[in-house]
């Protein structure tokens, strides 16, 4: 049994997207960062982000979804469908790249719902070209779990990825060693390929029970109050 004890992976989902949400709202106000572009993975992750979405628009901020490769699990297309019900807005994807940096261009916030801990390089396209046009937009950026493109033992690794216009033009190959955040959310705990992370840190995922947490010797710092997420000490305070 996981960390996360009995709990669906609808309600852990549901959890950790409201942690997303919450994340951004504590750190991005709405009044100066209303629209959140939320990049969505083929994986839980992408679930993730489409649970926080759903949740920043109810909290007032106008979110945008960007799901080059939606996924093909039934708990995402359902998400998808809720999403759709609330009229959250959804990029096209006949051709992601040149959305993407278009929708860039408007945004005040990204949040990295991409890859979470199952990513594997090398990076397939359209991530290929996806994660370098993210990182150049200058944006500020909250990643989920872990940062897309690192690893999730060893931190930033260097994947082969696209060159990348600002108007979408892809080009040849370029190094890159995956998204710089601003602010991460770890979700159940901190990874280790985080530990150096040096931007803030939050942790969320409020599911786990205190006999998990000593069973798995997590030493899971206090949520305060009927909070989702708690701030984490930056590594060079510890
Ligand atoms: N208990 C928890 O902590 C919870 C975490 N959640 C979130 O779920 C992710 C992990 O989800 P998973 O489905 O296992 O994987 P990913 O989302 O990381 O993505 C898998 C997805 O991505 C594709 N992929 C992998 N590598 C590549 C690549 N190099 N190029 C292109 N595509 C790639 C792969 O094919 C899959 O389709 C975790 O991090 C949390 O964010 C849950 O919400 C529940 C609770």
């Amino acid at each position: 049994m996981s960390a996360a004890g009995a709990f669906s992976l609808d309600q852990l989902m549901e959890l950790a997207g409201l942690a997303c949400a919450q994340t951004v709202a504590k750190v991005y106000n709405k009044e100066k960062y209303p629209r959140v572009l939320v990049c969505c993975g083929p994986g839980n992750q992408g679930g993730d982000g489409l649970v926080a979405a759903r949740h920043l628009s109810q909290f007032g901020y106008a979110p945008v979804l960007f799901m080059p490769k939606p996924g093909g699990k039934d708990i995402y297309k359902r998400l998808q469908t809720q999403c759709a019900n609330m009229s959250i807005s959804l990029l096209p994807n006949e051709d992601p790249i040149v959305s993407l940096s278009t929708s860039l261009q408007s945004t005040d916030v990204i949040l990295d719902a991409i890859f979470g801990f199952s990513f594997k390089p090398p990076v397939r396209a359209p991530f290929d070209a996806v994660l370098p046009l993210i990182a150049q937009s200058g944006k500020p950026i909250v990643s989920v779990d872990i940062p897309s493109g690192w690893d999730v033992e060893k931190g930033k690794i260097s994947v082969a990825t696209k060159e990348v216009s600002s108007a979408g033009q892809v080009g040849g190959d370029k190094e890159f060693e995956g998204l710089d955040p601003d602010v991460l959310i770890s979700l159940t705990g901190p990874k280790l390929g985080v530990k150096q992370f040096a931007g803030r840190h939050f942790l969320g995922g409020r599911f786990v029970s205190k006999a998990m947490e000593e069973k798995f010797e997590l030493n899971l710092p206090e949520y305060p109050g009927y909070e989702q997420i708690v701030e984490l000490p930056r590594p060079s305070s510890l």
